[in-house]
């Protein structure tokens, strides 16, 4: 038996955060949507008792490091599967990114083996299980669009936000969320408007999304590596509609709502940067068929 399942991206058009926790963690308030750009994680079960990562990514790890085997150890012995499953990844996402692409792949990996297995857990169950492997992996196991909260892993879904396209440029650093969260200074934040960010996608207000969004990593992944601020400063001088970076970084995306618009946008980025994408944003949660 296989099953496959697809492994979106996010972005996050609003990230703040409110102070930093006694266990280590930061306390976040931030809008997290997918995009259409998409690992594809292929679970295909083996006759002996093995989790296996197949990938041909020199940059992701085919041990226990990985987030898809984690999700995949941590099914088996929450529910006593004695079965041996080849977990083969097959990387668009860039690692390292601010894309949660381990975290999606993770994700994909409890809602398939939830399939193949025949575990019958609901997304929630799948969801309080990521929790256990990363803080992005909750909101990876429904997708859509959402406020998370908590140290990422409380999600409360909202509306999608009105279609338009996303300019993804990562720039060939990869960066430490660990190192980005450590640095950053808990009592200079400026913070965003992440409740006026939920009302404009309420509205389908294009213009007001752009004008609220901002993330409160974004200064100190910029003093670690300046290059981010110049791939900004290009993305909106070829005319994206709004520019910011995802998550911890480095890529920066840029929101273009026409598109006639996208092939300055596209090609101006791909003379500064190796890694460059046009997708859309996909509005729809994960469903489990
Ligand atoms: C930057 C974001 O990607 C935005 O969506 C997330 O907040 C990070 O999510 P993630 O990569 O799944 O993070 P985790 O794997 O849970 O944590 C990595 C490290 O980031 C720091 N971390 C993460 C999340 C959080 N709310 N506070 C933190 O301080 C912790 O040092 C942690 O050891
Ligand atoms: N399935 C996976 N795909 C990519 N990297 C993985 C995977 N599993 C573990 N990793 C490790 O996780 C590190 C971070 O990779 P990832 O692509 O998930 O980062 P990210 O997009 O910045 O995540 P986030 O946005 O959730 O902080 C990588 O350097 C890699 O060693």
């Amino acid at each position: 038996m296989r099953v496959l399942e697809k492994a979106p991206a996010k972005i996050n058009l609003s990230l703040d955060v409110l102070h930093k926790r006694e266990d280590g963690f930061h306390e976040v308030k931030m809008i997290m949507t997918t995009i259409d750009l998409a690992d594809r994680v292929e679970l295909i079960e083996l006759p002996f008792e093995e989790i296996r990562i197949v990938s041909h990514n020199r940059f992701v790890p085919d041990d226990q490091r990985n987030l898809a085997y984690q999700a995949a150890k941590l099914l088996k012995d929450r529910y006593h599967i004695r079965k041996g499953i080849s977990i083969s990844i097959t990387k668009t996402i860039p690692v390292a990114a601010g894309l949660a692409g381990g975290s999606s792949d993770a994700a994909a990996t409890l809602r398939g083996l939830n399939r193949l297995w025949n575990l019958g857990l609901t997304l929630d169950e799948l969801a309080a299980l990521g929790a256990e492997i990363g803080s992005d992996v909750s909101f990876c196991v429904y997708g859509g669009t959402a406020l998370a909260t908590g140290r990422g892993e409380i999600i409360h879904h909202i509306d999608p936000p009105p279609h338009c396209w996303v300019v993804l440029a990562k720039p060939s650093i990869g960066v430490s969320t660990a190192d980005v969260y450590k640095n950053l200074n808990v009592h200079a934040i400026k913070h965003p408007n992440v409740e006026g960010m939920i009302e404009a996608i309420k509205d389908c207000d294009y213009d007001r999304i752009c004008r609220l969004m901002g993330n409160v990593l974004e200064s100190v992944t910029l003093h670690m590596h300046p290059e981010v601020a110049n791939i900004k400063d290009q993305m909106k001088r070829f005319g994206a509609d709004a520019v910011m970076m995802s998550g911890s970084g480095p890529t920066v995306f840029g929101l273009v709502q026409y598109e006639s618009r996208l092939p300055r946008v596209y090609n101006g980025l791909r003379g500064f940067c190796d890694q460059v994408f046009a997708v859309r944003m996909l509005g729809e949660r994960n469903s489990l068929d």
